[in-house]
């Protein structure tokens, strides 16, 4: 990647999270990254932890000035990019993070077909992101690679139907939310069970990546990884069947079906 030079639309959450993990992995340096925020504060602030990044002092002066540009706004704020930005990206590579919104609307919006859809998740700051990506047609092969290596410097990258990505963005964009949600109940009954706060946190969050390894690396079906774990009148059963009668299941199914619709909404 050396020489690709890299902008963000936008210094927010997710700008951050790319940014830190693309120089952790040793990617692309600080330098070749540039960041434009309408608070000049947000982009310097996202400097002062990476020093060589630069601070645009318009998205203009990112489009004309960088290889690739990472639209990092929210969608709501995408018609204001549009009118910025539409008709000035020829030669560039686009890369929307936007939740929902089509690449069919980006590449109207933009005036370039060379767009890539992008759902990554703020967990690729320390190189664990989950990442699915979609091409437009004016996107090439090459194009692909390159964004496909960027976010797998991150974390995993999956190229998907784009008709895949608001499932994604439900699942995986949405879901450290929810997964902090869960390792701060956990740490809530370890502390109601009598465990000091940060002993309960560590064991928590340490019990949930640990789960995850074991899902990833072994291949196992969570399903007997679970069963392994249950003692026949042990405690797990007693646990499990608690998670059970309170419906943790069917809500964790409904809440991944509420934020897949919610995406599809916010490109309408
Ligand atoms: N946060 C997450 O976990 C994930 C987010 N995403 C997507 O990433 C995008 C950004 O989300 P997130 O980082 O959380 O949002 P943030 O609000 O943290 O960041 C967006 C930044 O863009 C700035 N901004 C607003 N309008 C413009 C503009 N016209 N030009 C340049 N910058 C602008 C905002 O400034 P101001 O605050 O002043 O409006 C803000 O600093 C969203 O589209 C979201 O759907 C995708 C995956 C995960
Ligand atoms: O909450 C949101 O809309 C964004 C998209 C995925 C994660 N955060």
């Amino acid at each position: 990647m050396a020489g690709t030079t890299l902008g963000f639309i936008g210094a927010g959450q997710m700008a951050r999270a790319l940014a830190h993990g693309f120089v952790s992995a040793k990617l692309l340096d600080a330098s070749s990254l540039t960041a434009a925020d309408p608070v000049p504060a947000a982009a310097e602030k996202l400097a002062s932890e990476l020093p060589g990044l630069k601070v645009a002092a318009s998205n203009v002066a990112i489009a004309s000035s960088c290889d690739v540009v990472v639209l990092a706004v929210k969608p709501q704020a995408m018609s204001a990019v549009y009118q910025e930005l539409g008709g000035k990206l020829a030669g560039k590579l686009v890369v929307s993070i936007a939740a929902g919104i089509s690449l069919a609307k980006l590449c109207e919006g933009l005036k370039t077909q060379r767009v890539v859809r992008v759902m990554p998740n703020t967990p690729a700051l320390v190189g664990k992101g989950a990442s699915a990506y979609a091409l437009a047609a004016g996107a090439t092969a090459e194009d692909g690679a390159l964004v496909g290596k960027l976010l797998a410097a991150v974390g995993t990258a999956h190229q998907v139907d784009e008709k895949l990505l608001d499932a994604v963005t439900g699942l995986s964009g949405s879901g450290p939310a929810y997964v902090y949600l869960i390792i701060e109940a956990l740490s809530d009954g370890g502390v109601k069970a009598g465990l000091p706060r940060n002993l309960s946190t560590a064991l928590a969050a340490q019990t949930v990546l640990g789960a995850a390894e074991m899902v990833l690396a072994r291949g196992e079906h969570p399903g007997v990884l679970k069963d392994a774990v249950a003692s026949p009148g042990g405690t797990t059963i007693a646990g499990l069947a608690t998670l059970e009668d309170r419906g943790v299941r069917g809500a964790l199914i409904a809440a991944v079906d509420a934020a897949t619709k919610r995406s599809a909404e916010l490109g309408k």
